[in-house]
């Protein structure tokens, strides 16, 4: 099966594949639109892309696709630690200090605020469509004085020297990715970072209700069902409108998940499941580079 994922090589999501799908063909995306694209262009067969940062919260434009352009379900999550080092081009090492530009993924720029106020203040930073994709830049670029914030594989893959280790604020930095696909893989439940099962559901709520949300929320609590996230997204349809994305902890079966949604529709609500699906977590020792 060809998997694309959000590319070039050495994204914390080229980590993720690597990790998740060792006999499957990677395939890079530059874009997660593109990723997406391919995957609704039937280039690939499975699409994984970041959802969800510890630090700094959803990647909207993963959500934004999922729930307006692309209808496939989720079939798989990876949560993976995610470490950032500053880098330079070897020529830059020794004076790294007068870096004039830093380019990164903007939720690792995000991630590293601290960092770069202290050690880099009022360094111009650059958003790029991925941390790997920065690193790649500053080796074809040795000519500007720039640097990188990417993981120790990028590093390597791009020939870039890491001038500071671990410049995350938080050391508590895990990332969320998904899988997306319309054929089943076959997932194992015996590897050791198997956690369990989730299932995503997107709530629309009818507009103008009062109470409308508590009436949501109490059709998971009543089922004692335990909820991981609640998060809500415009519909784009005008201000004010948002619908909710739901993740419930457990696998979709025959009875609960489909009382919920039967109470909901009840309720005037709009309900899609987006997906249920197993979810792994990687621990540290999974991201060093081999
Ligand atoms: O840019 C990358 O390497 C990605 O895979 C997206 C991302 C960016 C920042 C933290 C985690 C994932």
């Amino acid at each position: 099966m060809k998997v694309g994922y959000l590319g070039p090589k050495a994204t914390f999501t080229d980590i993720a594949v690597r990790e998740m799908f060792p006999k499957e063909k990677a395939v890079p995306f530059s874009t997660i639109p593109d990723c997406f694209d391919a995957l609704m262009g039937d280039e690939i067969e499975m699409a994984v892309v970041p959802l969800e940062n510890a630090l700094e919260g959803s990647v909207n434009i993963t959500l934004d696709y999922l729930v307006h352009e692309v209808d496939y379900p989720i079939i798989g999550e990876i949560t993976c630690p995610i470490r950032q080092h500053f880098m330079v081009h070897p020529a830059n090492s020794k004076k790294w200090k007068e870096t004039g530009v830093v380019y990164s993924h903007s939720h690792a720029l995000a991630q590293c605020h601290k960092f770069l106020h202290k050690e880099l203040k009022g360094t111009p930073c650059e958003k790029t469509t991925s941390t790997a994709a920065a690193a790649q830049f500053v080796k074809e670029n040795p000519d500007i004085k720039a640097g990188a914030i990417a993981n120790e594989l990028a590093a390597k893959e791009y020939g870039l020297e890491i001038v500071r280790e671990d410049i995350h604020d938080v050391s508590y930095n895990h990332t969320r990715f998904i899988v997306l696909s319309k054929k089943p893989f076959p997932f194992r439940e015996e590897k050791d970072s198997f956690k369990g099962y989730k299932t995503t559901v997107m709530i629309t709520l009818p507009s103008d209700r009062a109470g409308a949300l508590h009436q949501v929320l109490s059709a998971f609590a009543w089922r004692k069902l335990n909820l991981s996230k609640i998060e809500s997204r415009p519909m784009k349809t005008g201000l004010g409108n948002y619908f909710f994305i739901i993740d419930v902890d457990m696998k979709q079966d025959d009875v609960l998940i489909p009382g919920v949604v039967s109470e909901l529709e009840a309720l005037d609500c709009k309900v899609k499941i987006l997906g249920s699906y197993p979810y792994y977590q990687l621990g540290m020792e999974k991201c060093k580079v081999r």
